[in-house]
């Protein structure tokens, strides 16, 4: 599945906002991916999480132990795409603000890929990993299935993404006036 089929799923099903919008990185964008409105459909996000699966197949050599989410965008995906991989999917979830792994013991050594929706600045899979390998867990890859980054944000493993589609977004001092002018909105769930 290529760039172009992943994005006219996401157009089909309404998910590309336009705004102005304070993401969870603090940055500014006019555009917003509400991927939750693709994964309301069970048929579309079988297609995307099925063609990320076959990519981490290709590009993940050995077991994987688990897939993991970070919660909440990355529950969804994270499950559909371990249905196809044929691993157990769990998610780590905030706690006080930090991803925590609440519900589910790992033993060290576990192999996981992080599966997340979308892809700003990797800071949320920065922020897994991190957590992952406090717990001695070896993260052998992330995936996500749309990079806005296109390609230029580090988490720290391989990232492994459906499509790349760059999107502007600016520091909150320094938006263009037409941005400016748009009261903000902020769709994610950090700090709420
Ligand atoms: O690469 P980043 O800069 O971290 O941005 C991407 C993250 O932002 C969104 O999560 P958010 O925290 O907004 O909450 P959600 O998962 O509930 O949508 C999205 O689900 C990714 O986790
Ligand atoms: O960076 C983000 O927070 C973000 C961007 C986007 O398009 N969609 C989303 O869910 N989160
Ligand atoms: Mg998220």
């Amino acid at each position: 599945m290529n760039t172009d089929e992943v994005l006219r799923i996401f157009r089909e099903a309404g998910a590309v906002l336009e705004g102005h919008f304070i993401l969870t990185s603090g940055l500014r964008s006019p555009v917003f991916l509400q991927k939750a409105r693709v994964f309301m459909h069970a048929d579309k996000t079988e297609r995307l999480c099925k063609a990320l699966a076959e990519k981490i197949r290709a590009a993940v050599s050995g077991r994987i132990d688990y897939v993991v989410g970070p919660a909440i965008g990355g529950l969804i995906p994270a499950y559909e795409t371990s249905r196809h991989l044929g691993a157990p999917a769990i998610w780590v979830e905030r706690e006080g603000g930090e991803f925590r792994l609440r519900r589910f013991e790992i033993a060290k050594g576990s192999r996981v890929v992080i599966v997340e929706d979308i892809v700003t600045t990797g800071l949320s899979i920065r922020e897994t990993v991190d957590c992952l390998r406090a717990l001695g867990a070896e993260v052998v890859a992330a995936a996500c299935i749309i990079d806005r980054s296109a390609g230029k944000a580090d988490v720290g493993v391989p990232l492994i993404a459906l499509a790349e589609y760059e999107v502007p977004a600016y520091p909150a001092d320094r938006l263009p006036p037409e941005l400016a002018a748009i009261p903000a909105i902020k769709p994610g769930s950090r700090n709420i």
